[in-house]
């Protein structure tokens, strides 16, 4: 059987640091939740993936007429992001191969360009281990000493901020997981996990757009970007940083 591509979009947060009621994934950007704008983004790159939408057991504001695309599941999540992926992967797991590429998404990244999407699937290809879309650190770097002082200023040479989507193999995905799992500790991407195994996923040069609302000032700057987006036109190369060799 040919390989074939999953989306997995972890959907099951509770925005703690947005705060609010609604979870961020269901606040209204440009009059459409977010969680629309999101696999409306996914679905223009990827029409004939297959997705699996990790949401909250409890969830009560979830509305199926959102999902664009033809073949898609639900999965529970569960107590912290690294868990609804992996429920989503054990979700998936009677009609997964272990070289069928996943993609993880944040749900909260509503803004990730089309292009980039697909630019980063064809580099996956070319890098047997996986990657994730990446932008080099901008900002001058400083560890405070645990009191609000500046202890250091560190170098930001080599220095990457991590996106998604992050892509490994379904096998690779799952075992290192399901391994993170059992050594503890906190895993925030799915990278991390994959380099815990000894493996070197690819930092694919993504933009800075890309942003994950977070912080309750992020809906107002999505709104602003998706705006800037629609205006771009169409061969913009945006803040694109240069492909790495
Ligand atoms: N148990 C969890 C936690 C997070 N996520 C998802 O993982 C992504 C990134 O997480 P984050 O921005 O931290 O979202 P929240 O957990 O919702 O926010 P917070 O940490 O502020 O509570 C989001 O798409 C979120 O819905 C998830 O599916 N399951
Ligand atoms: C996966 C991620 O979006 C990459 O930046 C990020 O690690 C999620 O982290 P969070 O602390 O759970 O928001």
């Amino acid at each position: 059987m040919s390989e074939r591509l999953w989306l997995v979009v972890p959907a099951a947060g509770r925005g703690r640091r947005m705060g609010g009621a609604l979870p961020k994934q269901y606040l209204a950007l440009e009059g459409q939740p977010v969680l629309a704008h999101t696999l409306a983004r996914l679905h223009q790159a990827f029409p004939a993936a297959r997705l699996c939408l990790c949401l909250d057991a409890d969830d009560a504001h979830f509305d199926p007429a959102w999902v664009p695309f033809g073949q898609w599941r639900r999965s529970e999540g569960g107590s912290e992001r690294a868990d609804s992926v992996r429920r989503a992967l054990e979700a998936i797991a009677d009609d997964a191969d272990a070289d069928d590429w996943v993609l993880v998404h944040d749900v909260a990244r509503p803004c990730v360009r089309v292009d980039d999407l697909v630019r980063f699937y064809a580099a996956l290809k070319r890098n047997p281990v996986g990657g994730l879309l990446a932008t080099p650190v901008a900002d001058t770097m400083k560890r405070d000493d645990g009191r609000r002082h500046v202890a250091s200023t560190e170098p930001r040479d080599g220095l990457w901020q991590a996106q998604t989507p992050q892509g490994f193999r379904y096998g690779l995905l799952r075992r290192a997981l399901g391994e993170a799992r059992v050594r503890g500790g906190d895993i925030t991407d799915e990278a991390s996990a994959v380099e815990a195994l000894g493996l070197a996923p690819l930092l694919v040069p993504g933009r800075r757009d890309n942003i994950k609302i977070t912080h309750p000032e992020d809906l107002a700057l999505a709104g602003h970007i998706l705006a800037a987006q629609r205006d771009e036109p169409p061969s913009s190369p945006g803040h694109l940083h240069e492909e790495t060799p």
